[in-house]
């Protein structure tokens, strides 16, 4: 009898503990070929401090997309290159793997990333592997598989490994029954591709797990992102990116998405700026676990007018692509981020003609370098 009442007080305990984080006590941790348990720890994931100690030691899934090799390189500069770790499940270009530590990772593959992650004594986890709306709508059955599935995998090893995770939502994440001008932070998410349905489980799972488990989950929503030196991987926003191109390649560009499609954008710069403030952020800052994050919002045809500044001549016409403009016109048209701006200390650096100035002084050297070779 008073074992049974010792079970029962620990388990009230537990249960009146969620809410804080701090002194939970009970980890999800996964055993190969059986479900999910659960095994006491002590661990207190938000004393967890770098602080004091060496730098972090970084893992970063997905690590070959658009987003990832920048990210790698401003965390390199920070932390040291060999405590970067850059994984994915695609080869590595020559420079990309002599620039740093990469490592094979599939996320569907648990024992696989449990063993990177304590083999490397891995801290924080940036978790950037995903299909994108375009290439999500083009198969379901993977981005589930990848957006969702390899999510669990992460958080769980996350939880357990005690590690600070970040993981990226996005516009994407609301729908058509959002406010969508502006969108906050907190309001009506109901989006209508599996790439959204993935991340809102995403933002909903990892707060879970830091209410429940005390898992150091970090998470921001990013606007479509505009990058030079990348290739983006299949979304709607990639107009934006695939204008300056062909904008210096053929003076010609045929855009998928009408020309008074409003979207928040912002520069590579600006999101991994943020990606790191908020992973070094104290925990007493966030008053939330998810935020959104804004810099400018513009339609392709007030790109194409900032565009044209730099090349007259650009020629633009329109071939709308139904999927991505029923996608386009479900999501947000400007973006609330005031509580990252209020708590930590959010600000964007470049807005629309910083962007396009930018977009061409770096592209016009690397075509200058490519005809050189
Ligand atoms: N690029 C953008 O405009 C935005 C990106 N995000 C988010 O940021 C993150 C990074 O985005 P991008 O770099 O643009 O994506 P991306 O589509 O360019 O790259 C995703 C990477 O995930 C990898 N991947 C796919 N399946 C995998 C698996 N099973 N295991 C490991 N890796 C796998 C792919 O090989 C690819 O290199 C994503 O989570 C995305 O949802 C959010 C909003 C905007
Ligand atoms: C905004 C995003 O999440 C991405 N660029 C996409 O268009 O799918």
């Amino acid at each position: 009898m008073p074992i049974v009442k010792n079970v029962s007080r620990a388990v009230s305990q537990l249960l009146q503990s969620s809410g804080c984080g701090c002194g939970v006590s009970i980890v999800p941790v996964r055993c190969i070929g059986v479900s999910p348990r659960q095994v006491a720890s002590d661990a207190s994931f938000h004393s967890v401090s770098f602080a004091e100690s060496d730098h972090p030691r970084v893992l970063i899934t997905g690590g070959l997309g658009q987003l990832g090799v920048g990210l790698a390189k401003l965390l390199r500069k920070h932390f040291g290159k060999n405590n970067v770790i850059l994984s994915d499940i695609r080869k590595p270009a020559d420079n990309i793997f002599y620039s740093g530590p990469f490592i094979y990772a599939d996320i569907l593959d648990y024992k696989n990333l449990r063993e990177i992650v304590v083999n490397n004594r891995i801290s924080w986890l940036f978790h950037y592997s995903a299909l994108l709306s375009a290439v999500g709508e083009a198969n379901v059955p993977l981005a589930r598989a990848v957006n969702i599935t390899g999510l669990h995998n992460v958080l769980d090893i996350a939880a357990e490994h005690n590690l600070r995770l970040f993981v990226p939502s996005t516009i994407g994440a609301f729908g058509p029954t959002s406010p969508r001008d502006p969108t906050p932070d907190l309001c009506i998410q109901r989006p209508r591709t599996i790439y959204g349905v993935s991340k809102v489980h995403a933002e909903l799972m990892g707060e879970y797990y830091h209410y429940r488990y005390g898992l150091d989950f970090r998470c921001l929503r990013y606007p479509g992102i505009i990058s030079a030196d990348s290739q983006p991987g299949g979304g709607t926003t990639d107009y934006a990116v695939q204008i300056f191109h062909d904008a210096i390649k053929t003076g010609k560009f045929q855009c998928n998405l009408k020309p008074d499609t409003r979207l928040p954008m912002m520069y590579i710069d600006d999101c991994l700026k943020a990606t790191l403030e908020i992973m070094e952020a104290p925990a007493e800052a966030l008053s939330m676990r998810t935020y959104n994050i804004s810099a400018m919002s513009f339609t392709p045809e007030e790109l194409a007018q900032e565009v044209q500044k730099h090349v007259p001549e650009l020629q633009v016409t329109y071939n709308v692509d139904e999927v991505r403009q029923a996608i386009a016109d479900s999501w947000p048209m400007n973006f609330d981020d005031r509580n990252a701006r209020r708590d930590w200390g959010w600000k964007h650096d470049y807005d629309l003609p910083e962007l396009v100035t930018t977009m061409f002084s770096f592209l016009g050297s690397d075509s200058r370098i490519a005809q050189a070779n």
